[in-house]
């Protein structure tokens, strides 16, 4: 069968779904390929099933914390309970956004697309044509092309874990180690982390990451700096991991959280002479690809923001604006936040101190130790540390780095001053219910 759209969309995940709803409800003939569930990533195996797990680690954390303060004890946790209650939130995911999409307009195809030619794409036994394609097909974990590879597991796999066993081992030492290792660590397993080299999480500060590591290691948890597995044996039930020095560590599972690659390997972008690199597809700033008739957004894309659910939506309203006609304008980024959600948290947006460092001229850092605020101190943190960049020409903020259990709330925060170039002044005006994490805020711009 031949069949012909206005616009294909190219993956259902955050940012395919929504573009693809958006464009159908302005009248255009919309269809949808995915190959796996719909919804994508965040809300099946990424941002929000995590996001249900870390309640496990601020619940198990905000009651040690109080221990001898008034909490006796700090709550176990139940993981198969809990996986039971994050399969409530990621299980009617796939059905329901199919759902919603038909009920959008959108034709919904399952199947994994390969471009035949410049305009069209084979989807299973169909051929579909377009005047436009978007391409959102996002990415996937990448796997450390060594001995033993067999036996890495993802974070696909985390997510899904039936028990978690007396030890897991992650190796990288990112955003999803940072995060996953908390988890773990709060649902009693011994967890290591095996970064190979001596920055891990690097696009933060590091002095804050140092001390988010020690955090961690008081929780439990152990780090393996400047460390390269090159073999991965299976012993029984467990695994060796090894260097090709002297280390040597016995886990009950081994996870791959080296990054993540774009999915672009099936497509056949050549056929279409969509260029690409190993980031992903390259677009011009109007998320157009060499192929003018094909645009693409989200992970997939080869770019320097980073690769975040925000951003991909952001795109998405973008691109159905463009294709829409309602702007001519190219995609202009604001400063985006970002958090690592690990146990304290740590979050950042704007300039970061390593930028502003490199150039002291134009920026003022100050360091505050906000450990003894009524804040944190109510809930008897260990830890509350922010770094404030200003412009020194104009005494705007410009940047802020944070680390405490709020760090979600205040970075947000620090990213509406920062985006709106709210002065210190004009923060003055504003009234917040206190005490809150809010209320905190003229304090820090001080
Ligand atoms: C463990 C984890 C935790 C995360 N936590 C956060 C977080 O806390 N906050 C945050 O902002 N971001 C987080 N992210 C990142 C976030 O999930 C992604 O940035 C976001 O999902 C990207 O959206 P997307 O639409 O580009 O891609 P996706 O959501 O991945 O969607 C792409 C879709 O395309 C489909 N597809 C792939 N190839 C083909 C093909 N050839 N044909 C048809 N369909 C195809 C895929 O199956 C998928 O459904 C996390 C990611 C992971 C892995
Ligand atoms: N909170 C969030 O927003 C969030 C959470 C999870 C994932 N994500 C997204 O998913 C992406 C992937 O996460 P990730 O943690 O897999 O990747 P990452 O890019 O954050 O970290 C990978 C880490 O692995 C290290 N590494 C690379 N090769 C290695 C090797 N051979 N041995 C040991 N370490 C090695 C890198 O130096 C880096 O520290 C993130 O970049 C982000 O876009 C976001």
């Amino acid at each position: 069968m031949k069949k012909k759209y206005d616009i294909i969309i190219v993956g259902g995940g955050v940012a395919g779904k929504s573009a693809a709803s958006e464009l159908a409800a302005s009248g255009k003939k919309v269809a949808a390929v995915e190959n796996d569930l719909w919804g994508g990533t965040c809300p099946n195996r990424g941002c929000d099933p995590k996001k249900v797990l870390v309640a496990a680690v601020e619940a198990r954390s905000n009651a040690n914390q109080l221990i001898g303060k008034g909490i006796e004890s700090a709550p176990d946790v139940n993981w198969p309970d809990l996986m039971a209650f994050k399969k409530t939130f990621t299980d009617p995911v796939s059905e329901q956004t199919k759902k919603s999409l038909i009920e959008a307009g959108v034709d919904t195809y399952s199947a994994t697309v390969e471009f035949i030619n410049e305009n069209s794409i084979r989807v299973n036994d169909d051929i579909l044509e377009a005047d436009q394609f978007i391409i959102s097909t996002g990415a996937h974990p990448s796997i450390l092309d060594i001995e033993g590879k067999e036996h890495f597991l993802t974070s696909d796999d985390f997510l899904s874990l039936p028990e978690m066993p007396e030890t897991v081992t992650f190796i990288g030492g990112g955003y999803i180690a940072f995060e996953f290792a908390a988890i773990a660590n709060a649902a009693g397993a011994k967890v290591h982390v095996i970064q190979h080299n001596k920055k891990p999480l690097k696009a933060y500060d590091q002095e804050f990451i140092k001390e988010l590591m020690k955090q961690l290691e008081d929780k439990g948890v152990t780090f393996h700096l400047d460390i390269n597995i090159t073999n991965i044996q299976k012993s029984s039930n467990q695994f060796i991991l090894t260097d090709e020095d002297n280390f040597n560590l016995t886990t009950d599972l081994v996870f791959g959280t080296t990054g993540r690659i774009p999915n672009i390997e099936n497509l056949k972008l050549e056929n279409a002479k969509i260029e690409y690199d190993k980031k992903g597809i390259k677009t011009n700033k109007f998320l157009q690809t060499s192929n003018s008739a094909v645009y693409a957004m989200g992970d997939v894309l080869s770019k320097s923001q980073p690769k975040l659910t925000p951003v991909a939506s952001l795109e998405a309203s973008y691109l159905v604006s463009l294709l829409r006609g309602k702007t001519e304008e190219s995609l202009i980024y604001p400063e985006i936040p970002t958090i690592v959600f690990s146990s304290p948290k740590v979050a950042q947006v704007g300039v970061t101190p390593s930028q502003a460092d490199k150039d002291k001229d134009k920026y003022d850092i100050a360091t505050i130790d906000a450990t003894d605020w009524f804040s944190y101190a109510r809930l008897n943190e260990p830890v509350s540390l922010v770094k404030i960049i200003t412009e020194k020409k104009s005494g705007n903020l410009v940047g802020a780095t944070c680390m405490n259990n709020e760090a979600d709330v205040l970075i947000n925060l620090f990213s509406i001053l920062i985006n709106k170039k709210i002065t210190a002044n004009e923060l003055s005006d504003i009234v917040f219910a206190y005490p809150t994490i809010a209320s905190d805020l003229s304090s820090l711009l001080a």
